[in-house]
């Protein structure tokens, strides 16, 4: 077994600045453990149209406020002890609370290698 804090990945490259935040990347491939576990911050006031093609996401909120709406037009507030589930690599926006941040567990399966970008310029959506 191991342990590892949020401060041993900020030595690390992955320790992300996702465009919208920042991402731990706590648990990455090479870990062998067949997911990924990012504690993942969504600035205030930002929104971000997502879209992961390879890999299922699921992010549980730990602490602040925000949402997120699929491309059907549906909103969910998202809120400390919600669960929001990608079952279908869906797209979707993404949006911090209007003066809060919003702090989520990101789950992430097959596991990321660790050092993938966003890029959200993307019409179509960022992701890997
Ligand atoms: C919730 C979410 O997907 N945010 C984007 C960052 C992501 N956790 C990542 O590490 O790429």
């Amino acid at each position: 077994m191991f342990v590892r804090s949020l401060s041993d990945v900020e030595k690390t490259q992955f320790f992300v600045e996702w465009g919208a935040g920042t991402s731990h990347r706590l648990l990455t491939e090479k870990d062998g453990m067949g997911f990924t576990v990012c504690h993942t911050v969504v600035r205030a006031g930002t929104e971000s149209l997502l879209h992961y093609r390879n890999h299922l996401e699921a992010c549980y909120c730990i602490a602040g406020e925000g949402e997120v709406e699929d491309m059907d037009g549906n909103v969910y507030p998202i809120r400390p002890g919600d669960i929001y589930v990608l079952d279908q690599n869906d797209r979707h926006y993404l949006r911090g609370g209007k003066d809060t941040d919003l702090i989520l567990v990101s789950i992430f399966n097959p596991p990321l290698k660790g050092i993938e970008r966003h890029d959200l310029t993307k019409q179509t959506g960022s992701g890997y």
